[in-house]
């Protein structure tokens, strides 16, 4: 029986992201949560003949208990809980109002389902993610392994926008993204991950495609005209990144292998080695990092270092002005709680 709770159910990300839910197998309890609009989003997908069970809470059901009528006993929280970008904005103007918005849900966890896969939507991720660790360390409840900031939106970019370049079949591609989610914190790793299509562009063609990575966000903000920002691509990545753990197969010789923003702590294999490459590289101490991690349904069992190392040396570059900027935002995430 696996539960998923979905905080933020009736957004622009939470209402397709539920769909997604409510159509998959191997969810059989799907819980949907939010501080407005959820009963008609509940009531819509509830008449959808899948057997995945739903119910859905206000924040002000039963006396004001909706978060912990949702969350107990889940399995797997997801976060699209919180404001998105208008143009002009940045991911970091979210902060204020997200990190506050954040910590609340992340108390909610912690207290009723503090076992859970913990997965973060909410921008800005470089510093919600530090929040929720901050929170489940004071409430003595961290995981690190069960906490990851979903940048898999990064990939599925780097994917697309490398075929329409090179003229490759889209799915056939699995480019593995690291560092941050926002601007220049985003690296993806083309060179170690999709080396013959890269191979094949021009220096020009390079410089552009990985600007278009990092900033793929500001494009869909710019054609949204104010309504928002990704919500049906952001869907879907939340989607596939959660479904890799609903499949993962006991008996299978190869766990899968996803990028993740998640704490480098030292309980995870290959995390000592990710910090100390990153801090002869950048001089900084990362503690949080998106990576390709060997997933199970325990959480990260290790995190694919080697990826990293085998880096050239413009995606070398650019791990450096990511750590710069990446560690500003978590720190300040960091600071959000411990004061
Ligand atoms: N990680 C990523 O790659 C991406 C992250 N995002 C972020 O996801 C977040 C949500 O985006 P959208 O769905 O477009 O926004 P939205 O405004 O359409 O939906 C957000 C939902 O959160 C709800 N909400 C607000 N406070 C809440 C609380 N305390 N508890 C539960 N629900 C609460 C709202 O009522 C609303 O239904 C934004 O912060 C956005 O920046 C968006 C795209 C990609
Ligand atoms: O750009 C935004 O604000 C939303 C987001 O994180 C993305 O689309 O990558």
């Amino acid at each position: 029986m696996t539960k998923v709770a979905v905080l933020g159910a009736a957004g622009g990300i939470g209402q397709p992201l539920s769909l997604l839910l409510k159509l998959d197998d191997n969810v059989d309890d799907l819980a949907l949560f939010d501080v407005v609009n959820v009963p008609g989003v509940g009531a819509d997908l509830f008449h959808i003949n899948t057997d995945a069970k739903i119910s859905y809470h206000l924040k002000s059901d039963d006396n004001g208990t909706g978060l912990q009528n949702a969350l107990q006993g889940a399995d797997i929280v997801i976060i699209p809980a919180g404001v998105p970008r208008k143009p002009g904005m940045t991911r970091d103007d979210l902060f204020k109002i997200n990190g506050g918005i954040c910590a609340d849900l992340a108390t909610g966890i912690a207290t009723t389902c503090p076992e859970a896969l913990v997965m973060v939507i909410s921008n800005p991720v470089n510093s919600t993610v530090p929040i929720f660790a901050e929170v489940f360390k004071k409430h003595g409840s961290y995981h690190p392994k069960r906490l990851f900031g979903v940048t898999w939106l990064d990939s599925v970019r780097a994917n697309s926008f490398m075929a329409q370049v090179s003229n490759s079949i889209p799915s056939s591609l699995d480019v593995k993204v690291v560092g941050g989610h926002s601007g220049d914190t985003i690296v993806p790793l083309y060179s170690v991950t999709a080396a013959q299509e890269y191979g094949r562009l021009s220096e020009e063609q390079e410089s552009a495609l990985i600007h278009r990575v990092q900033f793929g966000g500001d494009e869909v903000v710019q054609a949204k005209q104010g309504a928002g920002s990704a919500t049906l691509s952001m869907a879907y990545a939340g989607y596939r990144f959660l479904r890799t753990f609903l499949e993962i197969d006991d008996d299978a010789e190869e766990l899968p292998v996803e990028s993740c923003y998640i704490p480098l702590d030292d309980s995870i294999k290959g995390a000592k080695e990710t910090k100390a490459y990153l801090k002869e590289l950048t001089g900084e101490d990362i503690e949080f990092f998106a990576m390709p991690c060997e997933l199970s349904f325990d959480g990260v069992e290790a995190i694919q270092f080697d990826l990293l190392k085998n880096a050239n040396e413009k995606e070398r570059e650019l791990i450096k002005v990511c750590a710069n900027t990446l560690t500003g935002n978590i720190n300040k995430g960091v600071s959000f709680i411990k004061g």
